[in-house]
């Protein structure tokens, strides 16, 4: 939508904010939370290194991504306010998310109960339907890009690329886990990508491993391919969520689950906290 926000066509400069302690840093730059001294608001300020962003060639994927990011309003999906640039530098200012990164909640306890991984996916489905319904598709949903709110709500926050924190699981744009079939084949891919891999953040939500993870990437490539889809004895899993998960890693993309199909599938409407919110 051509609607922009005040704060879109604001020219920004790094003397509208305090900037407090770092969230994290990582390859292209570092995260600190920030306040926006004329409104108090606190947010999060990414900073990227333009030599690194032309030394990786990702600044018009970084172009592309803000762009996206700016016009997406959703609970489940991390605001972008506005950005600004001096000369070594590129700004983004970005919702703060008060409970942090996921994947480091998910390291703690191993794996989440089923209540808490279907209202989380549940929340992510709707954020999907949304992006969907305005054709943006394959948001990256693996857990190193899942943020918490204060309220405990699932932030979908990526830019096509991860910000490093220090105990960083397997090489993030290196993983191949999360990919489905028709990317590791590289054909076209269309919205149903975002199904396969909801489907596979459900199984790791539930056995605490992504379903098709081996040693060599050789492997993993082999095994997403074939959709070689185990489920471990431990942890003990419902029949209803292994039903669901076979639904969504199909190897036809036509043939996955429609996102609002699994709002409807009965492990989500009997796990599934309606408010999108795991209160534990
Ligand atoms: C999706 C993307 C791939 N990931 C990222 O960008 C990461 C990379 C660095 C931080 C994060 N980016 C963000 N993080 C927050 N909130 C936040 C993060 C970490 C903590 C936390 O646990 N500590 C500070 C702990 C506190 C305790 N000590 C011991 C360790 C760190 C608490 C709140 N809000 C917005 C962002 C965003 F995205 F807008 F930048």
């Amino acid at each position: 939508s051509s609607e922009s926000t005040a704060a879109e066509r604001k020219k920004w400069t790094l003397n509208d904010f305090d900037i407090g302690k770092p969230l994290g840093r990582g390859k292209f730059g570092h995260v600190y939370l920030a306040r926006e001294k004329r409104s108090n608001h606190v947010i999060a300020l990414k900073v990227l290194f333009k030599s690194q962003l032309k030394e990786s060639q990702v600044e018009h994927q970084l172009r592309r991504e803000v762009e996206i990011q700016s016009h997406l309003r959703h609970p489940n999906i991390l605001r972008l306010y506005g950005y600004f640039y001096d000369q070594k530098r590129v700004y983004l200012i970005l919702e703060y998310a008060a409970k942090g990164e996921l994947y480091k909640e998910l390291q703690k306890c191993k794996y989440f109960s089923e209540r808490r991984a279907a209202t989380y996916i549940a929340s992510l489905a709707r954020a999907l339907i949304y992006c969907h319904g305005k054709h943006v598709i394959h948001r990256d949903i693996k857990p190193e890009n899942l943020l918490v709110g204060a309220q405990g709500e699932l932030k979908i926050a990526d830019f096509g690329w991860s910000v490093h924190t220090f105990n960083r699981r397997r090489t993030m744009c290196g993983t191949l886990d999360y990919l489905p079939p028709e990317m590791v084949e590289s054909v076209e891919h269309d919205a149903n990508v975002d199904i396969w891999s909801l489907g596979i953040l459900c199984y790791e939500f539930l056995y605490g491993l992504p379903p098709f993870e081996a040693k060599e990437h050789a492997d993993t490539y082999r095994r997403i391919i074939q959709v070689d889809l185990k489920f471990p004895p431990k942890p003990i899993v419902s029949s209803a969520a292994k039903d669901l998960i076979s639904q969504m890693l199909v190897k036809d993309s036509s043939k996955r689950l429609p996102l609002h199909k699994l709002l409807e599938h009965p492990w989500i409407v009997q796990n599934a906290d309606p408010s999108g919110v795991y209160r534990g």
